[in-house]
């Protein structure tokens, strides 16, 4: 979808409003033009004796009649445009909040919140001023600055007229050349105040680290910088305007002195009335406005265009996790997983994050993953819910390609508790049935008694209906942890996978929470990352991962019996909780 394309759609929807804000428009300008003419009709009216009592009423009427339609216009005009130009605002921020959804993860790994936020708010704004008053304001000045001219050339006098075209056509030139100059400059302030709007977003999500290591003054003075910048390059934007719009006010002044001086010239010899004379000087009072419009219409426009390339660069971001054309019919998952030498590497990064891994597990078996740190275990999550690609027949569930899976089945197959325990702020309620069809509270109550976090949030004043706060910061790490169990569960998929899920839970509740899987799972597959053997010993299929390498692989005995890391990390496991129980 190229910029045109996106502006062309979203007006098309509109077209009939816009036609009929534009014809509305037009009637408005045209009997614009007819209260100057009445005004000089009075005059001459006045001045040659030839008008009644009678006669100035009608005048009157006139004048009252076409001011009451202009107001009605004019309220017409915004309805329709104004109106139109909100809801295709509307429209395109809800299809960038859809778009952003379809991208992979890569893509968030690749752009800042605080950046997609701009585009989302300001960028938008830029763009709606653009359709609404950019529009209105430019229609009307070519509308005004036609019907004027030719009312002057035509009511009035051609020589006249002729004069105050020649400013006309120095502002058109010039109008090109800045905007291109303010679209430059003002592209420059809306990467500052993404920028800026990054800024505030990771500090704020990130206070309390800052707090914790006292770096308050110097996040305050890094702040300062980027609010610096953007209010530069903001000031670049109105410098500019600054000098552009005295220098219109100059030349349309030089306009009407010119066209006075000719005007006044005209009279006094008698070639025009007096009464032509004034409605002259009131069509060029006219043409006063076009002329500065134009500058604002190109300032708006110019800026809508700067804004609207930024957005076209989400809209240009091609969703590259989708349902490749060997997608297969698949409605749900049973749970067979196996992994074929799997090898990944993560977008632009040299080292393999997987190194030929080879695991089979039947439905309703259990497979545990352990390793150090950054050794792979939550790439392997990563790829079984296919937030990257991977290549063809690496990865099989139920002995089909997960490339040939469809999307939406594998994902809605996979219930996943990950390792940040990211949570809504919502009730806890909402939370837990969060990826489940129901919102049943009797089937939340199960699920959370099933992570043993039921009886925490029945001691909570308001239970269930507890909100939880941003990412579940009123909660402790365990809490949060059980909640994101429960959420797991409740989603009852053929596949779980725990993430380094009990880690904040002490072995009592951890044994409690495994031993309820066990009832509550039967037949289902599940994949426990963890770090301490009591967790995992008990698992059909244990892999040990070294630097993304297949270090280990079996069961619990046929590790012990292999002598390796497996059995080391055992007897250290033993021996520390030996010496924490003496
Ligand atoms: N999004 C990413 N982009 C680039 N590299 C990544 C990304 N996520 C992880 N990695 C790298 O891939 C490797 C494996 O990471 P992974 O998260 O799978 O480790 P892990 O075993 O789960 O570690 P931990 O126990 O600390 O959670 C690490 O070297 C890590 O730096």
């Amino acid at each position: 979808m190229n910029r045109d394309n996106i502006l062309i759609r979203y007006l098309k929807q509109y077209k009939w409003r816009y036609i009929g804000g534009i014809i509305t428009l037009f009637i408005v300008d045209i009997l614009n033009l007819y209260i100057p003419q009445f005004t000089g009709d009075l005059t001459d009216g006045l001045q040659n004796h030839t008008l009644d009592m009678n006669g100035i009423f009608h005048i009157i009427l006139n004048i009252l009649l076409v001011g009451f339609t202009l107001t009605i216009g004019r309220f017409l005009w915004r309805f329709f445009i104004f109106g139109s130009a909100r809801k295709i605002e509307y429209h395109i921020r809800n299809d960038i909040f859809g778009h952003l959804e379809k991208l992979s993860l890569r893509y968030f790994n690749e752009n800042k919140t605080g950046d997609l936020m701009a585009h989302c708010t300001n960028d938008l704004n830029a763009v709606r001023m653009s359709i609404g008053p950019g529009v209105i304001t430019t229609f009307d000045a070519i509308i005004m600055t036609i019907m004027v001219l030719v009312k002057m050339i035509t009511h009035i006098s051609l020589s006249l007229t002729l004069l105050a075209v020649i400013p006309l056509s120095t502002i058109a030139i010039g109008g090109f050349f800045y905007g291109k100059a303010i679209e430059h400059r003002f592209t420059e302030k809306q990467e500052a105040f993404s920028e800026l709007t990054d800024k505030v977003q990771e500090s704020i999500s990130g206070i309390r680290v800052i707090k914790a290591f006292v770096r308050e003054r110097y996040e305050l003075k890094d702040f300062a910088k980027s609010s610096k910048k953007n209010m530069d390059k903001s000031m670049q934007v109105v410098k500019l305007q600054a000098v552009v719009m005295p220098l219109l006010d100059v030349i349309i002044g030089l306009s009407s002195v010119i066209t006075l001086l000719y005007g006044g010239y005209l009279t006094i010899t008698g070639r025009i009335s007096l009464g032509r004379f004034i409605a002259f000087n009131q069509y060029i009072g006219m043409l006063v406005w076009p002329m500065l419009a134009a500058g604002d219409s190109i300032t708006i426009i110019s800026q809508g265009f700067a804004s609207l390339k930024r957005i076209e660069n989400i809209f240009s971001e091609v969703p590259d996790i989708i349902d490749f054309p060997t997608v297969k019919q698949v409605d749900k998952l049973n749970g067979k997983i196996e992994l074929r030498n799997v090898s990944f590497t993560y977008p632009n990064k040299d080292i393999k994050a997987l190194d030929h891994v080879n695991v089979t597990i039947e439905q309703g078996q259990t497979l545990a993953i352990l390793g150090r740190t950054g050794s792979g275990k939550t790439t392997i999550a990563n790829l079984l819910l296919r937030m990257y690609n991977i290549d063809s027949n690496s990865i099989l569930i139920d002995d089909k390609d997960i490339n040939d899976l469809p999307l939406k089945t594998l994902r809605e197959g996979i219930a996943y508790v990950p390792q940040d325990n990211f949570l809504f702020s919502e009730t806890l309620q909402n939370n837990i049935a969060f990826g489940a069809n129901t919102n049943d509270i009797d089937e939340v109550i199960a699920s959370a008694k099933a992570a043993c976090i039921h009886d925490n949030i029945m001691d909570f004043p308001e239970n269930y209906e507890t909100e939880v706060g941003e990412r579940g910061v009123t909660l402790s790490g365990g809490q949060k942890q059980r909640t994101s169990i429960a959420r797991a569960l409740m989603k009852n998929a053929p596949i779980l996978i725990l993430d380094d899920a009990l880690s904040a839970v002490d072995t009592n509740t951890e044994e409690q929470i495994l031993e309820n899987l066990k009832t509550n799972r039967k037949d289902k597959t599940t994949i426990i990352i963890a770090h301490r053997i009591s967790t995992i010993q008990n698992a059909d299929h244990i892999l040990v991962l070294e630097e993304g390498k297949q270090a280990e692989y079996g069961t619990h005995e046929q590790l012990m019996n292999q002598y390796g890391i497996y059995r080391h990390m055992y007897e250290k496991q033993q021996l520390e909780k030996q010496i924490s129980e003496s």
